[in-house]
Parts: structure tokens; C-alpha cells; sequence
């Protein structure tokens, strides 16, 4: 089995503590991408797990063995970077061959595995070409075509995609998917910035803030059903829209009084010693509709529209200070800066976080 467990994994940079203490189980087979802002610790954790940094603290298991002191070429492993790293004097063929030479590989295999990573990566017609003449996104195939060449157990990519234009990272991103699919017993741990990336490819998406898991869960599962406040703004484009409120009734169900007055029961249960304290009203911008009736959850004035064809943005002012309530409507909709307007959203797509941030459990 070679999945990849991590147990209290720490790391530190002088009295800086980075990472602190990461308790992660990863299947054997299984994607696993981390997210996270900048400076959260995610590369740091993936050059652990590849041997690149030293481990300061916890135990770090690749296929059942202790590999803390096992250096990067003997865990079974294989990274992509971000900028490709292609050795610009060696045509495609070469870069892909490289390490199974240094490894004494004999010319048949080399030239089997090579021919086969190739193919599947569309790249046979550029086996002879040096890099500087190939395009991005081909780069990065054939940086990926030199992992999958040393048949890895466990492949790393950290950002790969983020140096291609949006067109190639689409199409990079599927051919990702698909290489996937066809190693179903390669396990793949992936950090990246961009949520489509991680929605897409992800079993499980490892949500990181300030060198602490804040939830591990499948993507869906984060984006209906964040942990706390923290996964709720972070998964998702635009964030939730969050709104001030406190709680006014408990029970079964539960009512708050939101910024600016308007009442709102929620699906959600609460104890009686919540009364009266102060809470987060949560609502995604792709949740909001336009309010029919007197059932609405807020009004306000329309500050910008964004009008995306697909989808049309409205930015409203007036009810949380300084952050304008973001609504997301399908399609091209005829509204103009300056109009008043009222939104509504469905009862099951609301949600409540505790002063702490934590959510209240359905
Ligand atoms: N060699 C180092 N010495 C000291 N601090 C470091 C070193 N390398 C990284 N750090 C710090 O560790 C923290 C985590 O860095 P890391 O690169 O893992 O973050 P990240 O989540 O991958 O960020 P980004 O998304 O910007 O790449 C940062 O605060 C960074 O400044």
C-alpha cells in the first residue's frame, strides 16, 4: 500500500514555527489537493513529503515505512514543478529519459517507458524537439511525461498549471484528469491556488491556514458544509457573503436579526444558551435571487454590475460597513447601478457560524 500518512508534522525555520503539527491519511491511489492563502504552508509541506526540506517535528510514512531520514530518490516519488525544470540542451526524448539512465535502466525499457509516457501525453511528435522550441503547456507535459517515466508511487506537482495561459491550464488541467485516471494506484497530492483546479481534480481537498488543517473533506462537501468561517470564505468564487447578526431565537430552529434589522429563521438548530449572542449570517453569492414577494433576506443598492454573459455580478451597498454584498445571477440581467433591490435565497443554502467562527451544525 502506498499511501501517505503524516503524524504530527511539524516544521520550523529557526524559531519560526511553520507547521504545526499536521495530522493527514492518504490513500493509497487517492488525489489529494491542498489550498490554502500564501505563505500557509502548503509547498513547504509537499517538499516534505518529496524530501526537499528536513522534517522537524512528527513522523512522515510512504508505503507503510518511516522515511523521515529516506532521501527524495528513494521515496518512491516523483515531482513537477511550477517552472517545468527541462534541461534545455536535451531534446524531449532525452529530459524524459534522463533519470532512468542515471538509475541504469536498460535501452529497451528507457525506450518503452519514454514512447508510452509520451503518448498518453500527446507529445510522440515532439520527442526530438529541444524545449525552447515547444510551447508552454508542452513543457510542462513533458515535464510531467519525465515523472510518470520513473513510475512513481506517489506523484507531487506543485502549482504545475500556473505558468500557462487560462486556455493551456484548461486543457493541461484535463490531461491531468485523465492521467489520473489511467494510474489509478499512484497516489497524487497536488498544491495549488486556483479553486477550479482543486474542485476538478480532488478526491479530498486539504484546506490549510497559518500551518493548521482547518478541514479535509471531499470538494463538495467543504463547499455545502465548511467547518467554520475560515473554509467558508476560502472555498468558493466570490466568497460567501457574510453578515453580522445575533441570535434572537433558539430551538429547532433558529431566528437571528441581522445588521440592519431584518429577521431570519434558519434550518438550524440551537441551544438556549446561544440567545442573545452575536453570529455570522453566511449566503453565497450563487444562492442569492431576486426577492418576489415579502420574503426577502436583505435590500440595498445595486453599486456595480459586472455583466459576464454567463453569469451577471451585482455588488450591493449599504448593508455590511465597507464589503458590498455580492450576488451571482445566471445569465444577462437587465439592472442598473443606483436601483434598489431586494434578494431572497433558499432556507437549506443558508449558514450560521458561532462568534468563534464555528458553524452550526444542521
Ligand atoms: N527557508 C525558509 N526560511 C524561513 N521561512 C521560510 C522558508 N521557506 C518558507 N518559509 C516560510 O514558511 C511559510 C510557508 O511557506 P510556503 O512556501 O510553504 O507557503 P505556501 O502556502 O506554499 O505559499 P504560496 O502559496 O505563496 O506559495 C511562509 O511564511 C514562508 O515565509
Amino acid at each position: 500500500m502506498t499511501g501517505v500518512v503524516l503524524k504530527d508534522i511539524r516544521k520550523s525555520y529557526g524559531s519560526v514555527n511553520v507547521l504545526h503539527g499536521i495530522d493527514l491519511e492518504i490513500a493509497e491511489g487517492e488525489f489529494i489537493v491542498f489550498v490554502g492563502p500564501s505563505g500557509c504552508g502548503k509547498s513547504t509541506l509537499l517538499r516534505m513529503i518529496a524530501g526537499l526540506e528536513s522534517i522537524t517535528g512528527g513522523e512522515m510514512v510512504i508505503g507503510g515505512r518511516v522515511v523521515n531520514e529516506v532521501p527524495p530518490s528513494r521515496r518512491g516519488i516523483a515531482m513537477v514543478f511550477q517552472s517545468y525544470a527541462l534541461y534545455p540542451h536535451m531534446t524531449v526524448y532525452d529530459n524524459m529519459a534522463f533519470g532512468m539512465r542515471i538509475a541504469h535502466e536498460s535501452k529497451q525499457e528507457i525506450d518503452r517507458r519514454v514512447r508510452a509516457a509520451a503518448s498518453s501525453l500527446q507529445l510522440t511528435q515532439y520527442l526530438d524537439r529541444l524545449p525552447k522550441a515547444l510551447s508552454g503547456g508542452q513543457r510542462q507535459r513533458v515535464a510531467i511525461g519525465r515523472a510518470i517515466c520513473r513510475d512513481p508511487k506517489v506523484f507531487l506537482f506543485d502549482e504545475p498549471l500556473s505558468n500557462l495561459d487560462a486556455a493551456l491550464r484548461v486543457a493541461t488541467r484535463i490531461e491531468i484528469a485523465r492521467l489520473s485516471d489511467s494510474m489509478p494506484d499512484t497516489t497524487m497530492i497536488y498544491v495549488t491556488h486556483d479553486q477550479v483546479e482543486a474542485m476538478t481534480l480532488a478526491d479530498r481537498i486539504v484546506v490549510l491556514s497559518a500551518g493548521r488543517i482547518e478541514q479535509v473533506g471531499a470538494p463538495l462537501d467543504l463547499y455545502e458544509r465548511p467547518h467554520n468561517l475560515f473554509v467558508a470564505k476560502f472555498i468558493g468564487s466570490p466568497a460567501m457573503n457574510i453578515i453580522p447578526s445575533s441570535i434572537a431565537q433558539t430551538g429547532d430552529t433558529t431566528t437571528i436579526t441581522l445588521t440592519g434589522g431584518k429577521s431570519v429563521t434558519l434550518d438550524i438548530p440551537s441551544a438556549a444558551s446561544e440567545k442573545g449572542k452575536t453570529a455570522s449570517f453566511g449566503v453565497r453569492p450563487e444562492d442569492l435571487r431576486i426577492a418576489t414577494g415579502e420574503d426577502y433576506l436583505f435590500e440595498g443598492d445595486v453599486a456595480i454590475v459586472e455583466a459576464l454573459g454567463e453569469v451577471t455580478l451585482l455588488y450591493i451597498e449599504g448593508l455590511v460597513d465597507g464589503e458590498p454584498i455580492v450576488a451571482k445571477l445566471s445569465g444577462i440581467v437587465d439592472i442598473k447601478r443606483g436601483q434598489k433591490m431586494r434578494f431572497a435565497a433558499d432556507r437549506a443554502k443558508l449558514h450560521l457560524f458561532d462568534a468563534e467562527g464555528h458553524t452550526y451544525r444542521r
